[in-house]
């Protein structure tokens, strides 16, 4: 087997559906092992992916490990009976850390990743941090994997925290903030729907623009800024309410709590 899943939660569907979509693996190459046979089932109609055992996973070429971090450590262990000699593990759980993957699989290649859920939609960002024992071919393996969905970025353990409160997170931000949009949009009597419709499709435009215009947010940000006029307005609102300060207390936030789910003191 190419590729197999334990745990195919938010993020393990995101990276699945993703793969799929992109053609980097076919469903015939890959197998989940969920917790309900439920869950397994609705995969096997979603994507046409078959449930395996967990030793059958532990015997694949990759094996992807997206169980909530609590979970982790009794699927390391069950995992630890029946890894294959070749088999690469990768865990994307936020507070795992290679230490503790490798300390349960002594000798294994392990690689930590921190995806994102846009990976769905084949715009995704992960950070990749090779284990001791993974090789260059391996760590290759997962960059090919993680750019089929999107954006990989090579890192250190050391920038995981603050990646994670970037582009683990992130995501959930910018929802809050369309969220905080489309309610504005409501007060000023628009109907739901089209607030909706007009912030989505703004969200869209302003990503698109970051990523095909070459140029910085602060650049675009002052295109649409025209001299006192209605966007100078409401950007002085914004900082006047600490939104730029918010930003960084949740960035913040993000990381300590990263810092945090690793300790196990
Ligand atoms: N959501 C996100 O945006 C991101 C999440 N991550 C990481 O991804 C991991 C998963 O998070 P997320 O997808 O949000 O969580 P979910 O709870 O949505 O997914 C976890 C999945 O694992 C299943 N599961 C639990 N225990 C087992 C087991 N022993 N064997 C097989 N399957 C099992 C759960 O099944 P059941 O529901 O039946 O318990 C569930 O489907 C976490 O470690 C998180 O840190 C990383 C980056 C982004
Ligand atoms: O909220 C969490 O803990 C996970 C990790 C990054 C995004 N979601």
């Amino acid at each position: 087997m190419k590729l197999a899943m334990v745990g195919v939660g938010s993020m393990g569907e995101a990276l699945l559906a993703g793969w799929l979509a992109s053609g980097v693996v076919t469903p015939d190459e890959v197998g989940v092992v969920q917790r309900t046979a439920e869950r397994a089932a609705q995969l096997g109609e979603r994507y046409g992916v078959p449930a395996v055992s967990l030793p059958e996973a532990a015997a694949a070429e990759t094996l992807v490990l997206a169980v909530k971090p609590h979970q982790m450590g009794g699927v390391l262990e069950q995992v630890a009976g029946s890894l294959g000699p070749d088999t690469l593990v990768v865990s994307v759980a936020a507070g795992v850390t290679l230490a503790d993957l490798e300390g349960a699989l002594p000798g294994a290649a392990v690689i930590r990743v921190m995806p994102n859920t846009p990976s769905l939609v084949g715009h995704g960002m992960a950070g990749i941090i090779a284990g001791t024992s993974a090789d260059a071919a391996q760590t290759g393996r997962v960059v090919d994997l993680m750019r089929a969905v999107g954006g990989a970025m090579i890192t250190d353990e050391a920038h995981l925290d603050a990646l994670t409160a970037l582009s683990g997170s992130g995501p959930a931000y910018l929802y809050y903030v369309a969220e905080a949009m489309i309610e504005a949009g409501v007060h000023q009597g628009l109907p739901r729907a089209q607030a909706t419709e007009l912030v989505n499709q703004t969200f869209v435009g302003a990503a698109a623009m970051l990523d095909q215009a070459g140029e910085s947010a602060t650049v675009l940000r002052e295109r649409v800024t025209s001299p006192g006029g209605t966007t100078a307005a409401a950007l002085r609102a914004l900082d006047d309410h600490g939104v730029r300060s918010g930003f960084l207390a949740a960035v913040e936030a993000c990381a300590r709590r990263s810092a945090e789910m690793s300790r196990r003191d």
